[in-house]
């Protein structure tokens, strides 16, 4: 461990952004480049611990998983008066929690084309991960981050007007982000520290492990449900056991290609379960197939 404090050295704290057990999460700029970073300080793990396992997954796979623009970009880790310190990506859109908890309360709801770009997005990620032989394993709208992002100010020559007229209104770009791979394990040597049992599929709590690439598409199926309102997931009893048995509720304002879509991602044999790439390919996602 280092004695230098590179943390207020490099970095201007702005402000606190999470916190929890897993530890402190600021948005800080960097001194040196003026971007701005999300830090997340944990307590230093004991040696030789659960927590010290986990922290160097989540470096470990930070570090493997390079560059993807469906996964937070990770720049640095460093131990520090004993503290561990990971410096990534800034997602400027909050969480997809915070999202559904604002629509709760404004009663506004996902339409369903953002609802499927929400489900590309995050399939797109889970194939990267799935690509290079790791497994997420704790997907849910809380380690779901989001991007916002105003295209470069197009202005467009209006002959008509003899002028450039700028555009009235730009949309911003939208970018879901699977974050936290503090759980994240690799496919063929599965060390399993099980995510949020409210997105837990069955066989995990069995200890089968034979295809763990499906329960990231199981996690992702009640992540997306309860993006469209499906209400707040349990975190056992009937209805846990309902949704295990595949039966999910209507969500009555989407149709009934899209539900069929949920209902086969959370289906109780994993194997039924679409891999990542076919949910890319699935036409109910691919715009171009709803022409
Ligand atoms: C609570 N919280 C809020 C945010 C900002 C969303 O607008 C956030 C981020 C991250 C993380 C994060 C999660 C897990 C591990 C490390 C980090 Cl920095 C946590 C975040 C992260 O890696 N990138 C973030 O933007």
């Amino acid at each position: 461990e280092s004695n230098i404090p590179r943390y207020h050295q490099e970095f201007l704290e702005e402000g606190l952004i999470g916190a929890g057990e897993f530890g402190s999460v600021y948005k800080c700029i960097n001194r040196l480049d003026g971007c701005v970073y999300a830090i997340k300080k944990s307590l230093k793990p004991v040696a030789g611990s659960v927590s010290e396992k986990t922290a160097l997954n989540e470096v470990y796979a930070h570090a493997v998983l390079g560059k993807h623009q469906h996964v937070v970009r990770y720049y640095s880790a460093w131990a520090e008066n004993n503290h561990m310190i990971i410096q990534n990506e800034y997602c400027n859109g909050g969480s997809l929690a915070d999202v559904i908890v604002r629509n709760k309360m404004e009663g506004r709801s996902f339409s369903e084309p953002e609802l499927r770009q929400l489900l590309l997005h995050v399939a797109e990620g889970l194939r990267y991960i799935h690509s290079m032989q790791l497994v997420h394993m704790d997907i849910k709208p809380g380690n779901i981050f989001i991007t916002k992002e105003k295209p470069m100010h197009s202005v467009n020559y209006d002959s008509a007007d003899d002028g450039f007229d700028e555009e009235e209104t730009v949309e911003e770009e939208i970018t879901y982000k699977i974050g936290d791979l503090g759980h994240v394990t690799s496919i063929n040597d599965p060390q399993v520290e099980e995510g949020d049992c409210r997105y837990l599929p069955t066989e995990i709590l069995q200890e089968n492990f034979s295809h763990l690439t499906k329960a990231d598409i199981f996690a992702l199926g009640l992540t997306v449900y309860e993006a469209g309102g499906g209400g707040e997931l349990p975190k056992n009893g009937p209805v846990w056991h309902e949704i295990r048995k595949g039966n999910l509720k209507e969500l009555p304002q989407y149709g009934r290609d899209f539900n069929d879509l949920l209902k086969s991602m959370v289906h109780p044999n994993p194997e039924s379960r679409p891999s990542a790439l076919s949910l890319i390919q699935h036409r109910v996602l691919c715009p171009v197939g709803n022409k």
